[in-house]
């Protein structure tokens, strides 16, 4: 079983751009792949989780919203925040049980982690938490904007320090005209000590199937 853990440089770097393009390149190679996003914090039009329903539509295997989406919270904000306005404790245990669950059914799972690697999920628990608990390799999608070097590094150094591996990196072309993108890009190669997996270009709007991606070596 392959499963791999999503996080990013912050909020809206293409997380979920990057996880969809992650589960159709695995869907090239395994007959059943699915996606997780176990915490959100937002509705779409039709009161569903736009990242999940992304995830969803790169999957092979459609399973129940309990498993790829056990937290489904209203209000856009930190889910620690989200939580507390809906009522709801986000518990690591359980969030950990329902991976389980798709684990056991699936050749692949690609979770979505919500905002950066730190990100509260309750007064206790953090992303990274959720990330040691399920003891996966992570991915990190570094969105490409002044001030990336420095939250790629220290999410790095976070993801290291849970004993975690940083199966690898993608850079995220977030901004169509970032000055000295290219330098950018390069201090990262050298400084990451993780593959990158992936330079993705500026894109309007951004297609999760066409996006090509390297999958780690140890999937290959
Ligand atoms: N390469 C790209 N080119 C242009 N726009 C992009 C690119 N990657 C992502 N975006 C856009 O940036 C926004 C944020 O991307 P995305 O939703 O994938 O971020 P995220 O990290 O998953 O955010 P969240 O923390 O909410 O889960 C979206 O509107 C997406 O379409
Ligand atoms: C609502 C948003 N799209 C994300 N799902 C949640 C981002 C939380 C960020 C919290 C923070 O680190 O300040
Ligand atoms: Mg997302």
């Amino acid at each position: 079983m392959i499963g791999c853990f999503v996080t990013g440089t912050d909020t809206g770097v293409g997380k979920t751009l990057v996880a969809a393009g992650l589960l159709h390149a695995l869907a090239r190679r395994h007959r059943r792949v699915v996606g997780m996003k176990p915490v959100a914090a937002g509705l779409d039009g039709n009161g569903d989780s736009e990242d999940a329903s992304a995830l969803r539509a790169a999957s092979t295997l459609a399973v129940p919203a309990a498993l790829d989406n056990p937290v489904l919270l209203a209000d856009p904000l930190s889910p620690h925040i989200a939580a507390q306005r809906a009522g709801v404790r986000i518990d690591v245990s359980a969030l950990v049980r329902s991976y389980q669950a798709l684990a056991a059914q699936a050749d692949a799972v690609v979770v979505e982690g919500a905002g950066g690697f730190h990100v509260p999920l309750s007064d206790s628990a953090t992303g990274a938490d959720l990330a040691q608990a399920l003891a996966l390799p992570v991915v990190l999608v570094v969105g490409l904007r002044l001030g990336c070097l420095s939250h790629a590094l220290l999410t790095a150094e976070a993801i290291r320090s849970r004993g975690l591996a940083l199966a690898g990196w993608v850079a995220n072309r977030v901004h169509p005209a970032m000055d000295a993108v290219d330098e950018n890009i390069a201090y990262l190669r050298t400084h990451l000590g993780a593959p990158l997996l992936a330079d993705i270009a500026h894109q309007r709007p951004p297609d999760a199937r066409s996006t090509v991606l390297a999958l780690p070596a140890q999937w290959q």
